[in-house]
């Protein structure tokens, strides 16, 4: 499957800064999903929690439509400006990216209600349902949230946990809540390390 999405010159030195900086790039075709995903509902506000050093924010701008902004927050100063020079060398012109440092439960909590069409989080897993509840505020009805690294917890999520691990706690839990909310559309893409994504639902007419 890593085979089949091919990364261009700017999505492998991403990737490689990241690998060596250690901040865990979206794999490739994470990456392509999320670029899918984008396109699919022409988004133009995007929201990520999680910089890194830019791989998964390139990605993203690929499905966004020209013109959109992608917000993304990370607590490492560094990753940013990594990310910052992979933007550049990606071809996106600054305005396309609002980088703000902080950690995203600080962040996104000053971030207008209803104005984004998606979410995607990678960082802080053990707070993955805490970013729920803000994703579910900033989305508006037709957007869609994704948390990433969310395979072996959400494919595994009422076995016993071998070890005490809040992150990995944290990821069941959100993944229960995505299921069993009704006004959500779930869905599980057993891609990369796994990518839980859901449609909030626009407000159905009645009958
Ligand atoms: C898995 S990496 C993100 C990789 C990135 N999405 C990519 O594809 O290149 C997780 C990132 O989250 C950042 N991070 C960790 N805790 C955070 C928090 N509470 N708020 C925001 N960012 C955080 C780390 O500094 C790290 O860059």
């Amino acid at each position: 499957m890593e085979q089949y999405a091919v990364e261009d010159a700017s999505l492998t030195s991403a990737r490689e800064a990241g690998q060596r900086a250690e901040s865990s790039p979206v794999s490739a075709s994470g990456g392509a999903a999320l670029r899918f995903l984008a396109a699919s509902i022409g988004a133009r506000s995007v929201v990520e929690v999680g910089t890194g050093c830019g791989s998964s924010g390139i990605w993203l701008l690929r499905g966004m439509r020209d013109e959109s902004v992608l917000t993304s927050v990370d607590i490492e100063p560094e990753y940013q400006e990594l990310a910052r020079a992979a933007y550049r060398r990606a071809g996106f012109a600054a305005g396309r990216v609002r980088l703000i440092l902080g950690r995203g439960l600080h962040v996104l909590p000053r971030l207008t209600d209803g104005a984004y069409d998606m979410v995607f989080v990678d960082a802080e897993q053990a707070a993955y349902p805490a970013y729920l509840a803000e994703a579910l505020r900033l989305l508006r009805p037709g957007g869609i949230v994704v948390f990433n690294n969310a395979l072996e917890a959400a494919t595994n999520s009422d076995g016993p946990l071998s070890a005490p691990d809040p992150g990995t706690a944290a990821v069941r839990e959100v993944a229960r809540l995505v299921r069993d909310d009704e006004d959500l559309v779930p869905l599980l893409l057993p891609i990369g390390e796994g990518l839980l994504a859901a449609i909030r639902e626009a407000p159905r007419d009645g009958g």
